[in-house]
Order: structure tokens, then sequence, then C-alpha cells
């Protein structure tokens, strides 16, 4: 379970990132997050793995309060914490499977992932991973030869290699053609109901957040002005949490890969 109490956010400089958010997320939920451009939706995701430190109020995930001043603790929260970005964030130059098993750094010694040394049930788990996500036949490809939704799914499999509790995903199909789109959020959303972890997506195109989220929540200003479940996340409660009518430019084209 992830419970914020109270948790602002202040940027060095004096920006207030979060104002105040009260939230529960329990285990197993698939939650989406919306919100304009600067409402704070990135801010809240990154204080969950301690990308971003929170300044007040207090941050619990599972049984342990996060701690940003401990390097420690922050290292093995973000070995159960996955988190996959717009931009993939691959080692374009190194295999597929090389990809992954970064994934199982944190749980292997440094001079086994300096050589290339990784246990056979490392490999298997990799393995396991790419299968997931139906790309298994693409192990031994450079990384720099996937396409985008290909790309993507190396990172899933890369989080999932992980065993994390928790996968963070930050706008993870910003950069992706509509149709792939729609492929790498079923992915997460399998994942999520085969696996049970939970999970929360930033995803700016609303049409998106609705056909997969179960529970909806807006942001403004920093603030949480909305949370429910999908279906109270009405174009009204939506333009709410906007301060403006929705447009066309609010959905996501629809495409035939769903
Ligand atoms: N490192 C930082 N220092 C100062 N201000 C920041 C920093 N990072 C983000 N902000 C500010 O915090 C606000 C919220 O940013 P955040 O990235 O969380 O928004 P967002 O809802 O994810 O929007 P976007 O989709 O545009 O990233 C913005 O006004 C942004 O300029």
């Amino acid at each position: 379970m992830i419970r914020f109490s109270n948790v602002d956010v202040v940027y060095p400089g004096g920006f207030q990132g979060l104002k105040g958010v009260d939230l529960t997320i329990d285990k197993g939920e698939f939650v989406v997050i919306v919100g304009l451009s600067g409402a704070g939706k990135s801010t809240l995701i990154r204080t969950i793995n301690g990308l971003v430190p929170y300044t007040s109020g207090e941050l619990t995930v599972g049984d342990e309060v996060v701690d940003p001043t401990s390097k420690g603790k922050i290292r093995r929260l973000r070995s159960s914490v996955g988190m996959i970005f717009q931009s993939f964030n691959l080692v374009t130059r190194i295999s597929v499977l090389n990809n992954v098993l970064v994934g199982r750094c944190s749980s292997t010694p440094a001079w086994r992932s300096l050589l290339g040394w990784y246990r056979a049930e490392d490999k298997e788990l990799a393995f396991q991973s790419l299968e997931r996500v139906g790309i298994v036949d693409k192990a031994y490809n450079r990384a720099s030869a996937l396409s985008g939704g290909q790309q993507q799914r190396v990172a899933i499999a890369r989080v999932l290699a992980q065993d994390p509790e928790v996968i963070l995903a930050d706008e993870p199909v910003a950069s992706l053609d509509p149709p792939t789109a729609h492929r790498v959020l079923q992915d997460l959303r399998r994942i999520n109901r085969e696996l049970g972890i939970t999970t929360i997506v930033n995803l700016h195109h609303l049409e998106m957040a609705r056909k997969y989220a179960d529970r909806v929540i807006g942001m403004r200003g920093g603030e949480v002005v909305f949370d429910g479940p999908v279906e109270e996340a009405t174009d009204a409660a939506i333009e709410e949490v906007y301060q403006r009518s929705l447009t066309a430019g609010d959905a996501a084209p629809e495409s035939a890969a769903h």
C-alpha cells in the first residue's frame, strides 16, 4: 500500500510542486493520473521512488516510510518500485537481453554485472519477462534495432525482471503512435491483472486514461482535485480538473488495435 499524508514538495528555488497531498493506493490497483501540463503528475509519481524528495508530510510505501535523506533506503525502495519513462531509457548499443538483465542489478553483485556473468536464474527471469511482453524472439537483437513500441516493451520487461511491488509509468506512451500506445497500455494492464503489481500511470490522453484505468486521480496546481473510479471521471468532472472545456486534443485518436 502507498500512503501520502499531507505531502508537500517544494522544489529548490521555492516552487511548490505538491500541496497537501492525501492519498492511499492499495496493493494491486491500476491508477491513472490525469491533469494538464504542469499539474504535478510527474512530481507525484517521482516522490514514490524518491526521484523527487518530498519536503513535508509523510509518504509510506509498504511498511517503510520513504526517507529521501537515506541513500541506502532509497536504493532498497527502488529495487521494489520499477519505473518506465516516456523515452524508454534503454542502453541501445547492447542486446535486449542485457537491457532486461539490468533489472536484476540490485540483486546481483557488482562484479558479476560488470563482467556480464549473470546467474542462470536471473537469465531465466529475464527470458520470462520478455515472454510476458511478447518479444522473447528479440532477446539477442541490439535494442537500437527495435521499434519504439518494442523498446517500451523491453523497458517493461526490465522492470518485471526486478520482481517489483509497484510499477510507475511516467507518460509511457507519449512517444508512440496510437495503435502502439494501446498495445503498450494493454500489456501494462494485463501484467497488473496477472501479477497483481500496483501500477500508477501518468497519461495526458483522456480517452486512453478512461479506457485502461480502474481509478482516476486528477491533479491541478500540485493538488489532487479528483479521485474516483473511472465511471465517475465524466466529461464534467474532468472539465472541473482542467478548469476549461474539453477539446478534441484531449482525446487520443482512436486506433484499430484495441
Ligand atoms: N526540478 C524542478 N525545479 C523546479 N520546478 C520544477 C521542477 N520539476 C518540475 N517543476 C515544476 O513543477 C510543476 C509540476 O511539474 P510536473 O512535471 O510534475 O507536471 P506534470 O503534470 O507532470 O506536467 P508535464 O506533463 O508537463 O510534465 C511545473 O510547474 C514544473 O515547472
